[in-house]
């Protein structure tokens, strides 16, 4: 059975193009989006999800199945169809030592909204594929400033938003990966100190597909006083996904993980957050909403949602972070 996809769809999902009355994308529900997966394999096992999950997010092997074996289909055909182009461009150049570039696919969306679990799960899917690709995940807390710099401008209480990004390290970064360099270091961010961690760098080293994750990867720059035109994260990109949920649902996520933190992370002495977990429950949810509110939330409406236009597909997640409706950007 064929599924024909509708036009338009609720108008909390994208407002603007449907405040016009047209849209770039097309909608469907999960039932309709699951059966994309046509005979795609289920090549992750129950255990594996729970492994790969982030803390309070529930998502399971059903889940996988319903909404992401036919991303990842999707995303084979993408990744299958630029090798194509790029075989036929080394026609046209009539050359054969040009070396393919790395697939980017970028993965936006809030705090909590569960981006590192989608980002881990589709990892291991796209691994799996039959011709067994290479591919690599760095998310951008890594290019966020060390707090020692954050605290010296003033701005700890904007750790996420676009000030907070060493901008110009990042765009390097993916310059580097897209000019299909060996051995680009990205640097590493830990939860647990709440700081870019100095030392530590993750290497990559040309692979396949590169899983690119963070808050900011759908997001542009004030043009600069000297009016040239500097390029932004998603020009690197060759598919972008924003999980998208409403801001009530987020926002509980990110409390109700705050609280659940606070009784395994949050005790590790080493962790920034280790004061929090001797307070009692009516401070400690008191903290978390006003990080939610003042940092969190401000950054989502200001930041993050204006960008979700933006990406190539949205997964819309209702309660318990499952998803229930797709958008696709038409070609
Ligand atoms: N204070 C913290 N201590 C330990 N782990 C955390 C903390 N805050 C977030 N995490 C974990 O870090 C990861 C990234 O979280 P976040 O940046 O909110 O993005 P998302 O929820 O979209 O993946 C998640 O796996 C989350 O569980
Ligand atoms: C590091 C973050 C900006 C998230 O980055 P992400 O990995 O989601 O791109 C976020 O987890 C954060 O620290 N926000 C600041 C307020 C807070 O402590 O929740």
């Amino acid at each position: 059975m064929t599924t024909a996809p509708r036009e338009s769809e609720t108008p909390e999902m994208l407002d603007h193009f449907e405040a016009n009355g047209y849209s770039p994308y097309l909608f469907f529900d999960s039932e309709e989006w699951a059966r994309f997966r046509a005979d795609t394999p289920l090549t992750l096992t129950a255990d594996e999800v729970h492994r790969l999950r982030s803390i309070d997010d529930p998502i399971d092997l059903h889940e996988v199945r319903r909404i992401y074996l036919s991303l990842s289909r999707l995303l084979s055909a993408h990744v299958e169809s630029s090798q194509l182009l790029f075989e036929q461009r080394n026609r046209f150049l009539s050359t054969s030592d040009v070396a393919k570039t790395p697939f980017v696919i970028g993965i936006a969306g809030s705090v909590a909204v569960g981006k590192s679990t989608t980002a881990r799960i589709l990892k291991e899917l796209l691994a799996r594929w039959p011709s067994s690709p290479k591919v690599d995940l760095v998310t951008t807390d890594g290019f966020l400033y060390p707090n020692a710099h954050l605290i010296r401008h003033n701005m700890l209480n904007r750790k996420g938003f676009p000030e907070s990004y060493d901008i110009g390290a990042l765009l390097r970064f993916l310059s580097a990966i897209k000019a299909g360099l060996p051995n680009v270091k990205a640097p590493s961010y830990s939860h647990l100190t709440y700081d870019v961690l100095p030392d530590e760098f993750k290497v990559i080293d040309r692979p396949d597909i590169l899983i690119f994750e963070g808050i900011n990867v759908l997001q542009s720059r004030d043009l600069p006083a000297d009016g040239k035109i500097v390029p932004i994260v998603s020009d690197f990109f060759d598919f972008s996904i924003y999980i998208d949920a409403d801001e009530n649902l987020i926002h509980r996520w990110y409390v109700d993980r705050f609280m659940r933190l606070r009784q395994t992370a949050f005790r590790d002495p080493n962790s920034y957050f280790n004061r929090y977990a001797a307070i009692s429950e009516e401070e400690a949810l008191k903290i978390a909403e006003g990080l939610w509110q003042n940092t969190n939330l401000k950054n989502l409406r200001e930041n993050i949602l204006p960008t979700r236009p933006r990406a190539d597909l949205i997964l819309r997640k209702g309660d318990n972070h499952l998803v229930e409706k797709v958008a696709l950007r038409k070609l």
